[in-house]
Order: C-alpha cells, then structure tokens, then sequence
C-alpha cells in the first residue's frame, strides 16, 4: 500500500474517538496500513503530541473491538500520530499545518499522498476545503483524498453548494463521502449471499416479487446529538442517505446479480427510477412521527420534547415511514415500504422480501444485516393480526464468513487504496435528495401530520396503515421482543407467536 499522511480534523471529537481511532487500530494490527503512515490530529484545544497520544489510547482501551492488551504494539502505531492546534477559520493555521505534514513527510521519507479526513460538524465543510486548497496543503505530487463524514448537505440545494464548494478543492473521484451503511459486512457481501441463496432456494428467482421492506429501527433516542438532530430528523438522519442507500444496494442485485463495476451506474438508474411524488402523494404514501415517553426493555423513558436540549414545542420528526414505487418493468407491481424511527421496539435493521403467492404460505427471503447477520429463507403462515406470524419454516441460506469488521475499518481501508465502491458518489447523493426534497417541502409546509408515537412500540399505526391498504403488513412485528444491553450490540431473543 502506498505512503499516506492521515489528516483528521476533528481529532478531538467524538467520532474519533469511538469509530476512527479503533479502525486505524485494527487495521494496523491487521496490518492493512501503509508500511510508511503518519497521522495528524487537529482540534482547537491545545494538546501536547503526548497528551493526544495518550488520549488515543485510551479511546482504543474504552472503543477497540479486540483487547487491547500489548502496550508495545499500541506504543508501535502511536509513533504515528501529531497533534496540531488548527480553528477551522484561521488561514495562518493551515499554513502552519502544511509545514507540519512536510516535515513529517520528508523525515519518513514518504511520497507526499495526503487524506484529510473531516470528522467535524458540515458548517465547517467548506471552509476547510477551501483553506486546504488555498494553503497548498492539497498541491501535492502524490495524491489527495477527502473524507467526508454525513450530513452531506441540509436539502437539495445546500447539498448541490457543498458540492460545487468542494469541488473547486477537489475533482469527484478524490472525493470519499462516508455512508456507514455502505461499510457494513452484510451490505457488502449481500450481492453474494443473496445469489447464493437464491441459489438454494431456486424457485425463488423466477417468483414475482409482492413486496419489499426496508427497516432500521432504533431503540435509542437522540442521546446526546439534541443539536444536530433537532433540525435534522428522521429524514435527513437516516432515510435520504443509510435508506436510499440500502434500497439501491438491494436493487441493483435484483432480478440478475450485476458487475461490481457498474455499481456508480446501476445506482443512479435506480434513483432514477423511483417515480417521485406529488403532494398528494406525500400525504398518502409518507408518515411522520415522533416518540411520546414509553418502556424500552422494561425501563421507563421520555418522550422526544422532554430530552434535554429539544425544544418543548419540536416538530421534529424520530420516524418515518415511506411507500416507493419504481417506474421499471420489474419493479412496477412491487411496492417498497421504507421505514426507520427511534425509540423503537428493537433494534434492528433488516429487508424483508415477500413473494406473491396464492395461499395463506407467504415466502419471505429476509436479509438481516444488524445486529444479527445473514439471509433466511422463511415459509410463513400470515394472520389478519399483523403480529401473528406463525414460523412455520425458517432456514439461514447465507451466512458471512467474516461478520465482526467494523464499517470504519473497511471504509478507511478502502479510501487508503483509493476504491471509492463503497462510498456514496455525488449522482447517487443529489438523486437521493431530489427524491426527498418533496418530502422536506411538505413538512415544512405542514402537510404531513406529525404521529406521537409510544417509545417500545413499532411506531405510528399509521405506518401499519401504509401497507394495510395494500394488504400486506410489517413482518416481524414481535408481540415480545427481549433484549440485552443496546450498548453491548443489541442483541435479541425473538419469541415467536404461534
Ligand atoms: N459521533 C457520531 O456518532 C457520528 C458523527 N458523524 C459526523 O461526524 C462529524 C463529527 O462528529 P462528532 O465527532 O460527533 O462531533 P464532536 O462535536 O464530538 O467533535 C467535533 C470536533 O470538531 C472540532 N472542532 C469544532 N469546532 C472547530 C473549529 N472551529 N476548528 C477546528 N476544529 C473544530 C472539535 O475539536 P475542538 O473542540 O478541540 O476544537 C472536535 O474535535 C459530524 O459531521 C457528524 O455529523 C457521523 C456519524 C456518526
Ligand atoms: O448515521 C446514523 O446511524 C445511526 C444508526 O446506525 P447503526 O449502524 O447503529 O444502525 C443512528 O443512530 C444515527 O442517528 C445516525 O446519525
């Protein structure tokens, strides 16, 4: 692997410290990092190299997935990394940062290949593009690579600004914007296991399909981004990037399993295909919520406008719930229901694929990506009661051979060899916004109601309704749903109804 110097803005933050630092660690340990690497933090604060070095180490004892247990090799990859005190604002800052990375450069003796990894708030997106490439920092002789964390972009037309803001810094194919979802080990490995079950369950592949469902359900509340997800929502937080996502990565491996490399491709079409909507769409085929107080696994918890920081009177959205229709040959009798929401009955996220059938049998090809993995053919009796589900049959058809990587450890990997597959690509991010931007008018507009919802529930009863009038209903809808620690993963025991 090539030399790189790893610039992380916002070194002091809290995405740093749980997901950055222990994929760079892992993937040290794996030794999947360049031979020749050097990290430099920045951050406002003042913090000695030592005080930075050890405030890493720490994160990795608190975040690492494996133990971290041999001081020696921590001390090993902590040889890498500086800190530098730089505000965003300040141009002599930058100036001083890139007398920084040169000598750092020139005493490994490495090829001038440079990542800057944005990990702060997107107010700060533009500003630091462009000081990067008024100061010099991005001319280099090797290459240059932005990292960009979400939100990409407020609506449509903000998005469209960053877009053109970075791109007086950087050309498209430098640019690596971060979709967690894209990173997980299910979602990169569901083209092939979904063709390998498809494989086993052969019948399947000629079947016309009834319907899809696309779910993230959450059982935390906002914690403690009040801030940031105050005026972001349900909507821009999870179903404009994550859902989208999940849904074009799903469709370009239906009906016919296609070429990794006509992924960027496959997607936009997808985009553009979805039939977008009308306000009178919008009102039928949307719904909004927000949690009211509720239980979550037994303990008592409060509703959206009493967390700290939200606004007593927030019409902020914890959940949505959508119906998409795909103008295309296939997929034209298949409606897609799209939902995601906080203060869930569980947590999971999982596609369900429901084939058409004549009976009271309904086959199901379940994708589950988090946090149980692998796909499941399941034979299903289907009550009037949407909870009703009697597991007649259920069988793993695929499972992952290696399920434990975290997605920052394959992304960074990957935006260190430069394969931006897995990384959402400007088209896919401006379609998905066109997509939604309707949606976002009409909330603003008030023309959707907003549903209180009971945190512990699977949300509005409205979002039941969506697919009611279709007559299909939510799979998996546990009456009883236990789980463990959300914080340890969380982890479920599903009781069936018979
Ligand atoms: N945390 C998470 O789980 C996730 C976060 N994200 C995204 O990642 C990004 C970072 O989030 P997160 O780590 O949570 O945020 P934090 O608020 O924890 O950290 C922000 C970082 O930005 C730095 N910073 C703030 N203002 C300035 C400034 N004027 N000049 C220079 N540095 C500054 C802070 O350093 P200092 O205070 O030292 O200046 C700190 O290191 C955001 O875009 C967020 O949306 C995406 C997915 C999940
Ligand atoms: O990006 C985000 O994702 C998480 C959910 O991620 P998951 O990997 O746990 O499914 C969500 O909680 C957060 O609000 C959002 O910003």
């Amino acid at each position: 692997m090539e030399p790189a110097t790893f610039v992380l803005f916002g070194a002091t933050g809290d995405l740093a410290k749980r997901k950055i630092y222990p994929a760079l660690f892992q993937l040290f340990v794996d030794q999947k990092l360049p031979s020749s690497f050097s990290l430099i933090g920045l951050g406002r604060r003042e913090l000695s190299h030592e005080t930075f070095k050890s405030n890493v180490e720490q994160s990795l004892i608190t975040f690492s997935r494996s133990e971290v247990k041999d001081a020696d090799v921590v001390k090993k990859f902590l040889r890498a990394f500086r800190y530098h005190v730089l505000d965003v604002d300040r141009k002599e800052d930058y100036t001083k940062l890139l007398r920084l990375v040169e000598e750092r450069e020139e005493e490994l003796n490495i090829t001038p290949n440079r990542m800057f990894y944005l990990s702060v708030g997107p107010e700060f997106f533009e500003t630091i593009a462009t000081n990067i490439h008024e100061s010099g920092l991005g001319s280099v002789d090797g290459w240059k690579r932005l990292v960009i964390e979400k939100p990409f972009g407020h609506d449509l037309e903000s998005a469209r600004q960053l877009n053109h803001t970075l791109n007086q810094a950087f050309d498209e194919p430098e640019i690596y914007r971060i979709d967690h979802y894209l990173g997980k080990p299910m979602v990169q490995q569901m083209g092939q296991l979904l063709h390998s079950a498809l494989w086993e369950q052969a019948d399947l592949r000629t079947r016309s399909i009834a319907n899809i469902q696309i779910s993230a359900n959450e059982t935390l509340g906002v914690e403690e981004r009040a801030g940031y997800y105050d005026h972001t929502g349900a909507i821009r937080d999870m179903f404009q990037n994550h859902m989208l996502q999940l849904l074009m990565m799903l469709m370009i491996e239906l009906p016919n399993r296609s070429s990794v490399d006509e992924v960027g491709k496959l997607k936009r079409k997808i985009m553009k295909s979805l039939m977008s909507l009308n306000k009178m769409d919008i009102t039928q085929h949307v719904v909004r919520g927000q949690y009211g107080a509720g239980e979550i696994k037994g303990e008592q918890v409060v509703g959206y406008t009493d967390e700290l920081g939200i606004a007593v009177d927030s019409q902020n959205d914890t959940f949505i719930a959508a119906k998409l229709r795909v103008d295309d040959p296939f997929w034209k009798d298949t409606p897609i229901y799209i939902r995601t929401g906080k203060r869930l009955k569980e947590k999971v996220t999982r596609i369900v694929i429901e084939y058409k059938s004549k009976g009271p049998l309904k086959d199901l090809l379940i994708v589950e990506i988090g946090p149980n993995e692998g796909i499941f053919f399941q034979r299903s009796q289907s009550d009037k009661e949407r909870s009703d589900v009697e597991m007649s049959v259920r069988s793993q058809l695929s499972f992952m051979k290696e399920s434990v990587k975290d997605a920052y450890e394959t992304l960074i990997h990957d935006a260190l060899v430069g394969d931006k597959t897995y990384f959402a690509h400007w088209d896919e991010v401006e379609l998905s916004w066109e997509w939604v931007q309707p949606i976002l008018d009409a909330y603003q507009d008030t023309l959707i109601p907003l549903h209180i919802y009971s945190a512990g529930s699977y949300g509005p009863h409205e979002a039941d309704e969506l697919l009611a009038r279709d007559g299909f209903h939510w799979w998996f809808d546990f009456k009883n749903v236990s789980n463990n620690d959300a914080t340890k993963g969380d982890i479920h025991t599903y009781e069936y109804n018979t």
